[in-house]
Parts: C-alpha cells; structure tokens; sequence
C-alpha cells in the first residue's frame, strides 16, 4: 500500500525548519491503518517476540495493536515522572529538543525476545534510549518497527546491528 498518502506534512511545526509528518491522518483510515499494522505483525511473528515495547505517545499507537495481535505483553517506555513504581532511566536528544525515557523495573525478564514499536525514527535518539533501557533490563532487541523513517536524518546509522523495518522513507 501507498502509505505516503494518508500522511499530513505539517511546515514549521513545532518548530520553524521542522516538517512534521502527521500519521493521525492515516490513523483516521481503517484500511490503512489496519495494513500498516498487519505488517508489522507479520514482522514480529516472523521473530518470535515475548513483549511489544514502545515509547510514548505515539509508539503506543502502534506497538498496542501489535502486542494485541500477537497476544504478548506491552511495556511501555514513557517520559520522567508518569510511572509510578521503581524505573530506571535514560537521558536522549530528538529532532527538536532532549529529553528523559524511563521504564519500569520489572517490566522486562532477562533474555525476552523484544520487538520495539515507534510511529517514526528520525534521528534514532528515542530509539537508541528506548534499546538501552530494554539492554539494561535484560531484554533482547529481535526487532524495531516503525511507520516513517526520515532518511535525511540519519537515524538508522545509530541502530547497526538491529533489525529495523520501515514501511515509508522521506
Ligand atoms: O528519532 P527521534 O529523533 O528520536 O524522533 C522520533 C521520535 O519523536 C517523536 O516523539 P516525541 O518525542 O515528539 O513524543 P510524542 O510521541 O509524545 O509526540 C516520535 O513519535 C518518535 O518517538
Ligand atoms: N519531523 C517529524 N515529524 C513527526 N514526528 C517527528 N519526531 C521527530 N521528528 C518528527
């Protein structure tokens, strides 16, 4: 499927010089969203995952389908403050600021097969953090799916040695 067409580019936003490209507009076609997540799934069924973990907000939207699907886990990866017991935490830098990812603890047992979910890889700093944190853990990263890569950004250079899939390239 034609991805592309159902993406919103956004100029300027958040920020001046950034071009946002808004998936919520290929969130709002079934056909289209259920394709992107069927393919995702057929990904992870081909890397005999244990757990989905995606990084907030919008690795949410794609990873819980998948886990769903797949009938494992979801861990969610969010950002300082939001969850409740005991994280572990990582400092990373995204295309238009910096921020803190945590994870709970216990929200990984040593040696799970792990696929991770994000709407977009950019400059592949949320992803790097979100792989650290599930490393720290214990976890085995079989996987990281995402919708959009932004090629122009170089993420990709930061996960050699991982298996990525992107279903769109600008
Ligand atoms: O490859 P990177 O340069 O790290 O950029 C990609 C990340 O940026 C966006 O999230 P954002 O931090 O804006 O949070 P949101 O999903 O809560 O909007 C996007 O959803 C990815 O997670
Ligand atoms: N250009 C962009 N569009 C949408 N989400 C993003 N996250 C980081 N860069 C982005």
């Amino acid at each position: 499927m034609d991805y592309k067409q159902y993406i919103t580019v956004v100029e300027d936003w958040p920020k001046e010089g950034i071009k946002f490209k808004d998936i919520t507009t290929l969130m709002d076609n079934g056909t289209a969203f259920k394709s992107a997540v069927d393919e995702i799934v057929e990904y992870a069924k081909e890397r005999e995952i244990d757990l989905v973990v995606g990084p907030e907000a919008r690795g949410f939207i794609i990873g819980c389908p998948v886990s769903y699907a797949m009938e494992v886990g979801f861990a969610p990866v969010r950002k300082e403050g939001k969850l409740p017991r005991e994280t572990i935490k990582v400092d990373y830098g995204l295309e238009y600021g910096s921020d803190v990812l945590t994870i709970h603890k216990d929200a990984i047992k040593p040696g799970q097969r792990v696929l991770i979910t994000d709407d977009l890889l950019a400059t592949g700093g949320t992803i790097e953090a979100t792989i650290n944190l599930v490393e720290q853990l214990g976890g085995v990263v079989v996987g990281c799916a995402f919708l959009v890569e932004l090629t122009y950004l170089h993420g990709r250079e930061k996960l050699e040695g991982y298996d990525v899939l992107t279903l769109m390239e600008y």
